[in-house]
């Protein structure tokens, strides 16, 4: 019966992958019990996974036409795949979130794609890199804690929201500002990601200063990162902007793994009217060869939330600002799931 069983789930693929669940190694479990009810336990390649209910209903319908098969129950687990080594021990993934100019909202992004994926059950760090201006501890409302050591002298990261994070903020006293020279910066990054005990994590998301400076190249020659997210709004200064930071990424060989437009439109409450401030769409001029990993409305509860400590995807869901991050974290999952599987082997051994 299994093989009658992982016959039928060999048609169904993954539809982001382009590859069947059984060659794909996704199939932990596939049995008929004597109702003959069929339990098939998908281990997804990220719990924030876009096509789950995509995947479910193709199973579903795939096993149903297997004869003696009265109903189906699918279940899922999720194993992140990386695409060689892992980039620290422990650590699969390491994504950083750039932007060529200050101010278009990266922080805010690397925030809520960190507390997104957490929330669909990816072991999640976030890493505020952007010494000059550290605002994530703030924004996930532990701007006053501090950093301790564990026994063996590594930093423990601070945790909220179901996500570990690291942040200068937690080591310097409130409001004083870090006057530190490139060498110093480097081996402070080096400490961050290296020196610290950030234990099992699917993916380390990074928040870089604005820019194409010290930090953003020290972190590419320290770490095999997995790529880059660049944060833009749509108005043409910050484009050229991003199109630097591109440029950066593309010379010290990390990939882009997608666009976000953040502050893409504003919706008025009271008239429902939208209204594009900074132009819209401008992010597509960026060239066709990077996704566009989603367009993320002006949203006042969005920075009220940041600002109260609680990122905006876990304070208000549904709002369309939320949403959109929702989208932009599990495309991104997605997107690293395919860069992951670009290395692997055709056949992969069942799990
Ligand atoms: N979509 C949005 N809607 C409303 N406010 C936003 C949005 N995105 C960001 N903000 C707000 O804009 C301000 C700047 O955002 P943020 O600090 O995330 O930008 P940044 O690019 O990281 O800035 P910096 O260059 O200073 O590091 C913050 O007050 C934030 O709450």
């Amino acid at each position: 019966m299994r093989e009658a069983l992982m016959a039928a789930l060999s048609t169904v693929n993954d539809p982001e992958l382009h590859r069947d669940l059984v060659s794909l190694g996704m199939i932990e479990r596939a049995e008929v019990d004597e109702s003959g009810v069929a339990h098939v336990k998908v281990n997804l390649t990220t719990p924030a996974c876009p096509l789950k209910g995509k995947i479910e209903a193709d199973v579903t319908e795939a096993v149903m036409a297997v004869p003696g098969v009265a109903r189906v129950a699918v279940t899922f687990g999720a194993v992140v795949r990386t695409p060689g080594q892992p980039a620290l021990p422990g650590v699969k993934h390491v994504i950083l979130v750039g932007s060529g100019k200050g101010g278009v909202g990266k922080s805010s992004v690397a925030v809520n794609l960190a507390a997104s994926l957490a929330r669909d059950g990816a072991r999640t760090g976030l890493l505020d890199a952007d010494v000059y201006g550290p605002s994530v501890a703030h924004m996930m409302g532990m701007g006053s804690a501090k950093i301790t050591a564990n026994a063996e002298r590594k930093m423990l990261p601070l945790e909220a929201h179901g996500v570990r994070f690291l942040s200068m903020a937690n080591l310097s006293p409130a409001g004083q500002a870090l006057v530190w020279r490139g060498p110093m910066l480097h081996s402070a990054i080096q400490q961050f990601v290296k020196d610290a005990a950030w234990g099992e994590l699917d993916y380390l998301i990074v928040d870089l200063p604005p820019g194409t400076g010290d930090v953003q190249l020290s972190l590419t020659q320290t770490i095999q990162v997995t790529g880059a997210v660049i944060v833009t709004t749509p108005q043409d200064v910050a484009l050229i902007d991003a199109a630097r930071a591109i440029d950066m990424f593309r010379k010290a060989s990390v990939p882009v793994l997608g666009i976000v437009e953040n502050m893409s439109y504003f919706v008025a409450p009271d008239t429902g009217l939208t209204y594009d401030l900074f132009g819209r769409g401008g992010s597509r001029k960026l060239g066709e060869q990077f996704p566009l990993l989603g367009e993320v409305p002006i949203d006042v509860e969005l920075r009220s939330d940041a600002d109260q400590g609680t990122p905006g995807v876990l304070a208000h869901p549904d709002s369309a600002a939320s949403r959109a991050l929702q989208g932009v974290a599990r495309a991104l999952a997605g997107q690293i799931s395919i860069r992951s599987l670009a290395s692997l082997p055709d056949q992969l051994t069942v799990v």
